[in-house]
């Protein structure tokens, strides 16, 4: 386990509008470790899935990344050398992350494309990433369309590919807000088990502090494109210092009726 840390620097994105450039995401600096969960917060908009995409340089069109740079082990990487190398990612609609028309062994062999494994090194490697995702009978499933599968299948999937490409990081938006909840369960489990069994070090968007109580080990919340607080699970949940936060925290705890102690 040589990659210990990743470091993202004061980046920003920015959007063009007709009144001139507008910021989306304002000088955030975040870094995550091997081996911990970092959850990144904060209420719809606040700016959490531009962060993740532009620190890959996956902006989606009329964003632009204006500053930042993101470094591994204290050295700057081109965002071309993280992306699938360093750093995999999953998200929040698996469906739409897959070819309709491509089976998982198509995917799989794309995923392991830019790697030069002989033939037996390959389908090992795909077999293991399966099963390390919970996925039994792997030679079933590498037959498989997206359409054959369920959501709770197709994610699973999402987490073998990244799982195939052996990164040391790896950014998931929000993973389980399309699935039920016992699929959800399952998978922020898998997600859990991984990061002891990999030393994954995982950067988890979500909006849900449910999933962060569960699984996260610290927390940054965002807000408006900033990071307004960032602190471990127990101190951000007992002692939120900012109003965006306490607002998460209260909300989540009067779902089950309960309230922050005084
Ligand atoms: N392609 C785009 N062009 C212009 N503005 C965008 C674009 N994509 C996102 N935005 C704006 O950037 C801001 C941050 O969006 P982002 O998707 O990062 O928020 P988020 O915190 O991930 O929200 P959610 O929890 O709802 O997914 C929002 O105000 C959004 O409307």
């Amino acid at each position: 386990m040589s990659t210990r840390r990743l470091d993202i620097e004061a980046l920003s994105v920015l959007t063009r509008r007709h009144d001139g450039p507008q910021a989306l995401v304002s000088g955030v600096s975040l870094h995550l470790e091997r081996g911990e969960v970092l959850a990144l917060v904060g209420p719809s908009g606040s700016g959490k899935s531009l962060t993740c995409a532009a620190a890959l340089d996956v902006l989606p069109p009329g964003t632009v990344r204006e500053s930042g740079s993101v470094l591994v082990d204290g050295k700057e990487r081109a965002p071309m050398n993280l992306r699938g190398r360093l750093v995999a990612t999953i998200l929040q609609n698996p469906r739409s992350a897959f070819n309709p028309v491509r089976t998982m062994r198509d995917h799989a062999l794309e995923t392991l494309r830019a790697l030069d494994l002989g033939r037996t090194d390959r389908d090992a490697r795909i077999e293991a990433s399966l099963l390390a995702a919970g996925l039994n009978d792997p030679s079933r499933i590498l037959t498989l369309h997206p359409f054959e599968m369920s959501g709770g299948m197709l994610q699973r999937m999402m987490i073998a590919l990244a799982l195939m490409s052996e990164a040391p990081f790896l950014f998931a938006d929000e993973p389980t807000s399309d699935l039920d909840l016992l699929v959800q369960r399952d998978i922020l489990d898998l997600l859990e088990r991984l990061k002891g069994e990999r030393g994954l070090g995982l950067l988890l968007v979500t909006h849900d502090m449910g999933v962060v109580a569960r699984l996260a080990d610290r927390v940054a919340v965002m807000d408006r494109g900033r990071i307004v607080e960032t602190g471990a699970v127990e101190e951000v949940f007992h002692r939120p210092r900012h109003a965006v936060t306490a607002g998460l925290v209260d909300a989540h705890l009067s779902l089950y009726g309960l309230e922050r102690a005084a």
